[in-house]
């Protein structure tokens, strides 16, 4: 996405269809979404009535299938992903958008060759660095326009991550409340998590200076 697309406008996505998705947790309605630009598929999960203009619980999760699809531990993506659904699932009410933005905006091939740097010694943003990319190349632009396909003007945002606080105050999202998502420390991702909260500014607290051990990956 380019920097224009943080503007805020309808015209950068076409809404395409919905249909049922049933959960272990609930039935949500799933909507489809494609970018103009790059014909990216882009998702929304859907439970109860959401545009009736109060804050709505949501959820705007960055694509990472190694997480979401593959149980990689190295990451908290997965457990968020699954807690955000069952929190929404609880409240009965709220919205995940599942953003195609895989490896913080670098793609998957280059998330996994991030990896292997980390492997070697680097943390996740020198890795990122290490490729020539920014340690975050994520946009948020699309969120505005997906909102609006529901009527959602402010949100009870579940993220530990104050840049995407931020990118939606800037794209005219409200954040009415964060709600944090801590979910899934373990021994592989305790480094990734420390290095997020302490390079990126994540909320929540650094427990663990020191790498992973050689060979725990
Ligand atoms: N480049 C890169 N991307 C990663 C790495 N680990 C996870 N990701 C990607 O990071 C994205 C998730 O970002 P996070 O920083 O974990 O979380 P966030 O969405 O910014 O913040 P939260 O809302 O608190 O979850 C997904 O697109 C993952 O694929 C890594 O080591 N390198
Ligand atoms: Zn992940």
């Amino acid at each position: 996405m380019s920097q224009s697309a943080e503007l805020p406008s309808q015209d950068e996505l076409n809404y395409v269809t919905s249909c049922a998705l049933p959960t272990p947790w609930a039935q949500f309605t799933l909507h489809a979404f494609v970018e103009k630009a790059t014909g990216k598929e882009h998702l929304a999960m859907v439970l109860g009535e959401i545009g009736d203009g109060a804050p709505v619980l949501a959820r705007v999760h960055s694509e990472c299938l190694t997480g979401d699809v593959l149980f990689s531990q190295r990451c908290d993506c997965g457990a968020q992903l699954e807690g955000a659904l069952k929190k929404i699932a609880e409240e009965g009410r709220g919205v995940l958008l599942y953003l195609r933005q895989e490896g913080r905006g670098i793609g998957l091939v280059n998330k996994i060759r991030a990896y292997r740097l980390q492997e070697a010694g680097a943390d996740t943003v020198q890795a990122n660095e290490q490729l020539g990319f920014k340690p975050d190349q994520r946009t948020y632009g699309l969120v505005k326009p997906m909102l609006e396909q529901f009527n959602v003007k402010s949100l009870r945002l579940m993220t530990n991550n104050p840049r995407k606080i931020n990118a939606m105050t800037n794209l005219g999202v409200e954040v009415a409340e964060r709600v944090p998502l801590l979910v899934n420390r373990n021994a592989f991702n305790q480094y990734y998590l420390d290095t997020k909260a302490a390079k990126l500014g994540h909320m929540m607290t650094p427990l663990m200076p020191a790498p992973v051990e050689d060979g725990a990956l």
